[in-house]
Parts: structure tokens; sequence; C-alpha cells
């Protein structure tokens, strides 16, 4: 039971993000920094159906590097615990593009979320689905996902990440090296790209991101429980790496499995409660939102939804 509606906790925090907004625009050193906190909105869908948000919530956004979470699914379902034989389950402690890691590895990420880990990711779609593999295989698995709402492309990221991939073709060639990427590199680009520009706004993002709540097995159905235990690793890959080099901040803040995007948007789940969804643009030096993260703790003090239990 919450302490209050949940459509009232929600408001509440936009409004209080609002407010921190207008104090760090109101700010002489944020504004010598060129920082403008720019729009906020949340969605959160409950295991129930129900949906609540409240600021920009309607507002789409490049969802970025949380498609990685979408293609981390498809990929567990294709090719199962092998997947971890290419790509490790560790934090980095690295930025996102960092490619020092891949050296001492031989060519094996640390992790699905770190852009390395996510191309490996895309290869492995790209080998699995052959000729079905469209570079919109991850937009159609998100739109499946979906009850209302539209999916979208992002047509600046489609362009920016296609002439500025240098560094993610420099990753995949590495990997190449090492027998760690089996298809074509520019097959493998164009497919992170288009998920990437994947573009939602957070009640679209919420919905999506709903099946990932599912981790407890079901009596009834043998079937369930692979799903139930891929959604716990996923999950669990979530709380460990989901921020980069800032996921032990998160965890110890906001305590739910999450993943962020350069587009400045959060997906956030509450295991068998909720998916929720924050967007606001401004980014920490790590890539996560800088005012998503702070709507999360504070909706997680609120709800006392975090994995750890509720604050004392
Ligand atoms: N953290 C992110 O969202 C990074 C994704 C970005 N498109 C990249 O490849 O660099």
């Amino acid at each position: 039971m919450l302490p209050q509606p949940l459509e009232q906790i929600v408001g509440e925090i936009a409004a209080d993000i609002v407010d921190k907004a207008a104090e760090i625009e109101a700010c002489a050193d944020a504004k010598e920094e060129g920082l403008e906190p720019g729009p906020f909105g949340i969605a959160v869908v409950t295991r129930e159906g129900e949906i609540v948000h409240a600021g920009a919530a309607a507002t789409p956004f490049p969802i970025q590097s949380i498609a990685k979470v979408f293609a981390l699914e498809m990929a567990l379902c294709l090719v199962g615990r092998r997947l971890f034989e290419r790509v490790g389950r560790e934090p980095s402690g690295d930025p996102f593009n960092s490619i020092i890691d891949l050296e001492r590895t031989k060519g094996i990420p640390r992790n699905p979320f770190v852009n390395a880990g996510a191309l490996v990711i895309v290869d492995i779609l790209v080998e699995q689905l052959g000729d079905d593999m469209q570079a919109s295989a991850v937009m159609d698995f998100v739109r499946g996902q979906m009850t209302d709402g539209t999916v979208g492309l992002d047509d600046a990221v489609l362009a920016t990440e296609h002439d500025g991939g240098d560094l993610n073709r420099a990753m995949m060639s590495f990997m190449r090296h090492h027998g760690n990427l089996h298809s074509p590199l520019d097959e493998v680009m164009e497919a992170y790209v288009h998920q990437c520009a994947i573009a939602l706004d957070c009640r679209g993002l919420a919905q999506a991101g709903l099946f990932l709540t599912r981790t407890r097995r079901s009596p009834d159905d043998k079937g369930e429980d692979e799903r139930a235990k891929r959604m716990r690793e996923v999950s669990a890959l979530m709380m460990t790496c989901g921020h980069y080099d800032g996921s032990g901040d998160f965890a110890l803040r906001v305590g739910l499995p999450a993943k962020s995007g350069v587009g400045g948007g959060i997906l956030a789940i509450a295991p068998e409660i909720a998916s929720i969804a924050v967007w606001s643009p401004n980014l920490d030096q790590h890539g996560n939102s800088m005012l998503g993260v702070r709507a999360l703790e504070m909706l997680s003090h609120r709800t006392g939804w975090s994995v750890f239990g509720p604050p004392l």
C-alpha cells in the first residue's frame, strides 16, 4: 500500500523537479556553463494497468542506450546464456564509450550496456535473425510491448550517430580482430544506430518496459520460469551496469534496476510492481540524466519501491 495515491506522488515529484529546474536556471554558475534544465516528464505504468504521468510525458525523445535493454532481451531469447561467452556481466567503471578495456579483455566487452557490449549484442541479433534481421527489429519489439502510443525515429540521432560513429566502428574492428564480431560491420552499425534513434515519450517507454517487471515464477506454467529467470538477469545487469560508472551511486540513491540513455531518458523497474520512465535532457558527467535520477530517487523514497526495502 502506498502512503498516498500514486497520482499525487507523481504530480508532486514533477512539481518539485520543475522548481528545482527553475532554481538551476536562475543560478549564475549554471548560466555560465550554458546549463538549461529544459523539460521534464515522468510516467509510471503499474502491473495492474494503471498509467500515471506528469510533466512532458507526451514529448518523444531518442531512447539511445535504453534500447540496449530490449536488444539484450531479444538476444537472450535467441541464444540463451551462451551470450555471456561473448559479453561479460561485470560493471566496467569506465565511460560507456570507452575502448580501453577491450585490449585487456581481448575483445570481450565488460557488459551488454557499454557500447562495445551492445554492439556484440546487435551482432548476435544480425547473425541469428539472418534475412529477417531488419535494422528495425528492436523497434518492432518495442512496438509489440506497447498497448498504445507511437514509436518514432529521431532523424538527428540517425544522422549524427552514423557520421560520428568512428569510435563505435573502431570498437567493432577491434572486436573483429579478436573474433568477437561476426557480421558485416556496416550491418551491425546500421541496426545499432537505428535502435539508438528509437523515439518514445515517457508513457510509451514505461509501457515498453513493463514486461521487465515479471520476475516471479508462475506455479501453473513451467515456460514462465525461464522468462522470470531472464527478467531477473536483465534486471541484475541494469542494477549493476545500467548507469555505467554512475551505477553504484544510482543503486544507493534509487535502489531500482534501471537503464539510462544520453537522450536524457531513464527506464526503471520496480519488480512485480511497476515500470517507470523519466526524461530530462541535462546529463551528468557519466551521461545520465541529472534531474531524472533525482526524480527516481524521490519516487523510490515516497513509494518504498527500492528493492532493498523502504526508507528507514
Ligand atoms: N549512453 C548512450 O545512450 C550512448 C548511446 C550513443 N548512441 C552512442 O553510441 O554513443
